[in-house]
């Protein structure tokens, strides 16, 4: 008999039942027929808010589901008591195939990966223009998770009213990123300027909100969807830290279509999941310029192609701050502790908010 080619024993024969099986094969027909399909919108300690058609329903997670997480963004197949009555408690039986699956971990060695959302198709990565001072480290960060993900980038530069947006966009000049710009009415919040071009850009998708503690998501949120009212904060000037009104992600339909998904403010987005070839590649000015590069180039010796390649001018404008950036990224997944004292340094911390999706194995 030829290598790799199991050999046949007894249960081949024993198994194989004819068309009409004496016994009818339960295990395998499709499990729960009767379940209705809901969408996650919340995780808090142990139970999950599921949307079924315009109701809420709260659930727990079968056991059968195993070690298979359940996050905000996935559809799952419910039984049990679905009317969403209040006391009442359904149950997950099933998560449906994601479309993406939007990952971080709280530092760039740290094993444990957190499922940030799932079936999401945009990352609105959130960054304050000042009050917190904008960060390239966590922007650069979450272009790559969202380059990794599928999931396409938007840059939301909010507190236009405190800085001009030019300094800052100027780091992403060699990207194709979209960007807009928002600034709230300090008298009235949900005067937000901006806010119909973010809309269109959200229309009809499903878009996480990601960024620092403060940047004012929940004041994006808040002017997004009329009368969500999510709470807003200041941050707090000793700890740096938001009042951590928000300590879950939740989706919430746009009025014309579409869902937002907000989720806690973190100090960090480490990308330990994401292996160094990766990293590389989702940096989509660069990539292409390491093809000069000797083997196995770790893009952080003297012999890398990459310095003369921008200096050439390939990666545009932008191309030194991005190659900075980069090796930034490399150095810390690399476990590397010589980039202290940068601005971005701080960027690998952990997270600001307890964070729900601990939970999910549970
Ligand atoms: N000047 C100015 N302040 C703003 C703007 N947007 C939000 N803020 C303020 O910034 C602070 C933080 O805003 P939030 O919307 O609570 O920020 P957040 O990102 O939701 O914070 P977390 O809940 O901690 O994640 C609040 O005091 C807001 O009023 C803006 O465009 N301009
Ligand atoms: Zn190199």
């Amino acid at each position: 008999m030829p290598r790799g080619r199991r050999s046949y024993d007894e249960s081949d024969v024993r198994v194989r039942p004819s068309r009409r099986g004496s016994r009818p094969r339960t295990k395998e027909r499709p499990k729960h027929e009767d379940a209705r399909i809901g969408l996650v919108t919340t995780v808090d300690r142990g139970r999950w808010t599921c949307l079924v058609d315009d109701h809420e329903v709260v659930a727990m997670r079968a056991r059968e589901l195993g070690r298979t997480s359940t996050v905000v963004g996935d559809r799952v197949a419910l039984v049990g008591d679905t009317t969403g009555a209040p006391g009442t408690l359904a149950r997950i039986v099933r998560v449906e195939p994601r479309s993406s699956v939007l990952r971080r971990t709280a530092d760039d060695t740290d094993p444990y990966e957190r499922v940030i959302v799932a079936n999401a198709d945009q990352l609105a990565i959130v960054t304050a223009l000042a009050d917190p001072p904008p960060r390239t480290g966590m922007v650069d960060r979450c272009l790559v998770a969202a380059y990794d993900a599928g999931v396409e980038p938007l840059l939301v530069l909010t507190k236009a009213d405190l800085a001009p947006a030019d300094e800052f966009l100027s780091n992403y000049s060699g990207l194709d990123v979209p960007h807009v710009i928002t600034s709230a009415s300090v008298d009235d919040p949900d005067d937000l300027a901006g806010l119909a071009e973010l809309r269109e850009r959200l229309d009809d998708r499903m878009t996480v909100l990601v960024g620092h503690s403060g940047v004012g998501k929940s004041t994006l949120v808040n002017a997004l969807v009329p009368g969500v009212d999510r709470a807003t904060g200041h941050v707090n000037a000793v700890t740096g830290r938001g009042r951590h009104t928000s300590t879950s992600a939740i989706a919430l339909p746009l009025p014309d279509g579409g869902w937002v998904i907000d989720t806690p403010g973190v100090r960090s987005f480490g990308l330990a999941h994401v292996d160094i070839g990766r990293i590389v590649a989702n940096f989509p000015d660069l990539a292409a310029g390491t093809d000069g590069c000797p083997r196995g180039c770790t893009h952080l010796e003297a012999d890398c192609a990459l310095d003369q390649w921008v200096a050439d001018g390939h990666a545009g404008p932008s191309g030194a701050t991005r190659l900075a950036s980069l090796r930034r990224l490399l150095r810390s997944k690399s476990g590397a502790t010589d980039d202290t004292g940068t601005a971005d340094s701080t960027d690998n911390g952990t997270p600001d908010a307890p964070d729900e999706n601990r939970h999910e194995d549970g």
